[in-house]
């Protein structure tokens, strides 16, 4: 029977220690507030940007809700973020993605200072990722990590193949899978024998976004699997980028969706805010 790597309890776990920090902190009189800004109302959005809300409230730090409409310009945004950048009480700022047509997220992401960008998405932050040196790391991957190591999972030369390119997951989460000296193969929707490729990984991490994509002939013996899918049908089930059913039958550890990575990007998130009030 494959090993089921919990989630939903690593990532209560996190949060219960973040909590502690917290209480901590504020007896030395350090406080802070995330700024969760969303431009339009997308369904799946308003669920993550909830639940953000609620682990800030869970954890003990401020949560300040910016929902703009639809039509919101990139002027306008930009200049929300250029305030709350000056907010000294404000230690976090996330947009949350996707963003509607017609604005920049690049610029987006630029704007938020490094310095509160707790998603770990500014080129400053992504910069000091890839050379090894101190900023925020992207919440998804970081998880990743977290769940690995509170799994015992050995990294250290492995052979780590992730599919998936993303700025979000693939790209970060091949840096830190090196940082923990496993051998990394990254593959994406050009990749020449991916099934064969994928056959070699020890370690399997999935973000393609496409709906049960990877079955059991992609996967090797004694495979560690991760699966950062997310999707809903019209029942509104929930199901990942990997045939689930089929594939845990041979792999010795697999990620459930839900209750798998998602729940560790919000633990991820809580820990930069964190961070983000040491800083002070
Ligand atoms: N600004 C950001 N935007 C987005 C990020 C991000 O890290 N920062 N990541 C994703 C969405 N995301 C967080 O925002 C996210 C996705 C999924 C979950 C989660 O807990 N999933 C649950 C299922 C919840 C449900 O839909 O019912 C699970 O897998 O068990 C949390 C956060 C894109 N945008
Ligand atoms: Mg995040």
């Amino acid at each position: 029977m494959a090993l089921l790597i919990d989630g939903k309890r690593i990532s209560a776990e996190i949060k219960d220690e973040l909590k502690e920090e917290v209480a901590q902190l504020k007896e030395q009189g350090i406080t802070g507030a995330l700024a969760v800004i969303q431009v339009g109302n997308d369904p799946a959005s308003s669920v993550y940007v909830r639940n953000k809300k609620r682990a800030c409230e869970y954890i003990g730090i401020d949560s300040l809700s910016y929902e703009l409409p639809e039509e919101t310009s990139q002027d306008e945004l930009l200049a929300l973020i250029d305030k709350l950048n000056k907010e000294e009480h404000v230690k976090g700022i996330l947009v949350q993605l996707p963003l509607p047509e017609g604005i920049d997220e690049d610029a987006v992401i630029r704007a938020i200072s490094p310095k509160k960008d707790v998603d770990g998405f500014h080129p400053e932050n992504v910069g000091a990722l890839m050379i090894g040196q101190k900023g925020y790391i992207s919440c998804t991957p970081a998880g990743i990590i977290q769940l690995l190591k509170r799994s015992d999972i050995d990294i250290e030369g492995k052979h780590c193949v992730i599919v998936g390119r993303s700025n979000i997951v693939g790209k970060p989460m091949a840096i830190l899978m090196l940082r923990e000296n496993a051998t990394v193969t990254v593959t994406h929707s050009k990749t020449r024998n991916l099934k064969e490729i994928c056959k070699e990984a020890d370690i399997l991490i999935v973000a393609i976004g496409k709906k049960e994509f990877i079955d059991a002939s992609y996967v090797k013996d004694g495979a560690v699997v991760i699966d950062v899918g997310i999707h809903r049908d019209e029942n509104n089930k929930l199901s990942g980028d990997v045939k689930f059913d089929e594939v845990e039958q041979l792999c010795s550890a697999i990620t459930p969706v839900p209750g798998g990575v998602g729940p560790m990007t919000i633990a991820m998130l809580m820990n930069n805010c964190v961070e983000a009030m040491r800083h002070e």
